[in-house]
């Protein structure tokens, strides 16, 4: 579970996290809505530990991540942009490395990077270098790595920013897999179909805070509409955070 409470950020003169609260249940797919600059990266960026908030808290399974990071860390994956896998280097290779290196012993991390293989269903991909993956296979890969270590929690920013129609397809099976065996998954998107098929709950925010959060049919209901398209325009004032 990650809970987020009262987040503050200032970084030059904006206010990029303005007292941001909400949850991400595990066994749920909880999707960050909102548009450009609305806080979206800065929040995930601060859930993982890469940014420090000015005030509130972030934990990750009840552990504070500014007070106890690398703790909080044994149980959060971050999916990396596929773009910057280590071309030289196989997926068993590169997904093993990032297992010992989040805390796995060498055999441990073997161990957990057949079973990960096995799981995406990458044996055919496994021992090939990386250069000339398709964006599918990369993306596999990443995830592959951001899971490997079987973390409760899973953060993705904008995933699918980029993929064609198989690839989406493919992450979006993997994020329902996630869940499905128990995870946490809490992913930023601009695409309102996605985050209508995918997600169990919906944080909408703009200007670093909550606009309104809850399930697709609840904020449908809130906002009187038919579509979640719909409803975020009408409750952000605006059509600026959805994806053309
Ligand atoms: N390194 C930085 N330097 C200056 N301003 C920043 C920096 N990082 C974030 N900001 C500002 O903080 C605010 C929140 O940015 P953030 O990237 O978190 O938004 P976002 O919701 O992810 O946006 P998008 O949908 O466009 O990716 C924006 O106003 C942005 O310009």
């Amino acid at each position: 579970m990650i809970k987020v409470t009262n987040l503050t950020k200032k970084i030059g003169d904006v206010n990029a996290l303005n007292g941001l609260s909400f949850d991400a249940q595990n066994g749920q797919i909880t999707g960050l809505l909102g548009p450009n600059g609305a806080g979206k990266t800065t929040c995930l960026r601060t859930v993982f530990g890469l940014l420090k908030a000015d005030s509130g808290e972030t934990e990750i399974d009840g552990i504070d991540v500014a007070k106890n990071p690398m703790e909080a860390k044994k149980n959060l994956g971050l999916f990396p942009d596929p773009c910057g896998l280590y071309e030289r280097l196989t997926p068993r290779e590169y997904i093993t490395f990032f297992a010992q290196l989040s805390g796995l012993s060498s055999v441990k991390a073997k161990a957990a990077t057949s079973e990960v293989i096995k799981k995406l269903n990458m044996d055919d991909i496994a021992d090939r270098r990386c250069q000339g993956f398709s964006q599918g296979q990369r993306m596999k890969t990443a995830l592959a790595q951001a899971v490997v270590h079987n973390p409760s929690n899973v953060i993705l920013d904008e995933p699918t920013r980029g993929l064609d129609v198989m690839s989406t397809r493919i992450l979006r099976d993997l994020l329902i897999q996630l869940k499905e065996q128990g995870h946490c998954v809490l992913f930023s998107s601009h695409v309102m179909q996605e985050v209508a098929a995918l997600c169990d709950h919906v944080v909408i925010m703009a200007n670093g805070q909550v606009i309104a959060q809850g399930s697709v049919d609840e904020l449908c209901e809130k906002a009187g509409k038919a579509t979640l398209e719909e409803a975020f325009i009408e409750l952000i004032g605006s059509d600026e955070g959805i994806a053309a």
